[in-house]
């Protein structure tokens, strides 16, 4: 991973920069199936082929601005694109070209075909099937969450070490490679942070959009953001992978959550989640920011779980529920 200091510094001009993003070519492009709605508009599948110099047929993300597009949400979109063009780490959903050559515009990214991170832990608990939990297919292992859990830790530490403030790490905006073993989890949305960088996300609804269950409370208090917020973040996306993807602090609304952090509350350990990985989110989750761990210790403290026999042969808890679909526990 390429260790280039990347600058993002608010007052720094990057207008220049936009003339180095890849333009691919529109024939290049074929757009198979929706995905669903980005922040902007649609989000497409594809297929990208016939570049110069690549032979193969390349599977694709394409985010799509529609053309009644504002100047400020085309300004928005260039510039998520400009973020993510900078970035170079296998944790981190590759940028692979813009196509601004003629509406609607086009950010075209890697296809990352395991879908996102919260919906596979959701399908991924195992099932009660009435005497036995049989599950109908190879059910995840405490492992394969420790290994999801560090390769955002890396992507967050190459992020830390490049200084870019994330502002939204949660699962929801992780992806997948693959949803079976070999699977790769890369951190794939930066639209917060496209948001803060144009200074205007109290433009974008303000305190209503922010996303307060991931937050510190310098950062919903006083709107203090430092990579030491994307620490606290992760710990809360920690509690969403060892919970098997389950809304943080349930039954709770954003004003009671800021009551309840504020005051000291914070989340329980998910139900038979490992003594040592819980230590790691409250550690996160230290009230004083300078007191939570670098992205750099959290790397070091999940590699050593995942060499603990103990702890990486165990199966998961069983969270007894019906079936996936029941109501949250309150
Ligand atoms: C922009 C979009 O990017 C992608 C989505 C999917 C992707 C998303 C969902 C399902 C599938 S799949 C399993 O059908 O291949 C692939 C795969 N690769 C991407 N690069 C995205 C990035 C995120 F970080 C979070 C959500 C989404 N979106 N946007 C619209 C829907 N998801």
């Amino acid at each position: 991973s390429g260790n280039s200091q990347i600058e993002f510094n608010p007052n720094y001009e990057i207008a220049g920069s936009f003339a180095d993003l890849r333009q691919i070519p529109r024939h290049c492009v074929t757009l198979i199936k929706a995905l669903g709605q980005g922040a902007f508009g649609e989000v497409y599948e594809g297929h990208l082929s016939n570049l110069p110099g690549e032979p193969m047929t390349l599977s694709i993300a394409v985010k799509t601005l529609p053309d009644i597009a504002t100047p400020q949400s085309q300004s928005d979109f260039e510039m998520e694109a400009l973020i993510m063009s900078k970035f170079n780490h296998e944790n981190i959903v590759r940028f692979i070209g813009v196509c601004f050559e003629k509406m609607p515009r086009l950010i075209v990214l890697e296809l990352l075909a395991g879908g996102d991170l919260k919906t596979f832990l959701r399908e991924s608990r195992p099932r009660w099937l009435g005497q036995g939990t049989v599950p109908p297919t190879p059910t995840l292992r405490m492992i394969d969450l420790v290994e999801m859990a560090l390769d955002v830790a890396k992507g967050c530490n190459y992020l830390e070490e490049n200084h870019f403030i994330h502002r939204d790490i949660a699962a929801r905006n992780c992806l997948l490679t693959t949803k079976d073993s070999g699977r790769v989890v890369k951190i794939a949305d930066f639209g917060m942070a496209r948001d803060i960088y144009r200074a205007d996300y109290y433009r974008k609804g303000g305190k209503a959009m922010l996303p307060v269950k991931w937050m510190p409370p310098e950062a919903f208090l006083d709107g203090i953001f430092t990579s030491k917020t994307d620490v606290w973040s992760y710990g809360v996306l920690l509690w969403e992978i060892f919970s098997m993807g389950y809304m943080p602090y349930p039954g709770r609304n954003n004003q009671e959550v800021m009551q309840l952090v504020t005051a000291g509350g914070r989340l329980e350990a998910p139900n038979g989640c490992p003594l040592q990985i819980y230590q790691l989110m409250t550690q996160c989750w230290s009230t004083l920011a300078d007191e939570r761990p670098h992205f750099s210790t959290i790397v070091e403290r999940l590699g050593y779980c995942i060499q603990d026999p103990e702890l990486s042969t165990a199966p998961l808890p069983q969270l007894m529920h019906k079936n996936s679909s029941s109501m949250e526990p309150p």
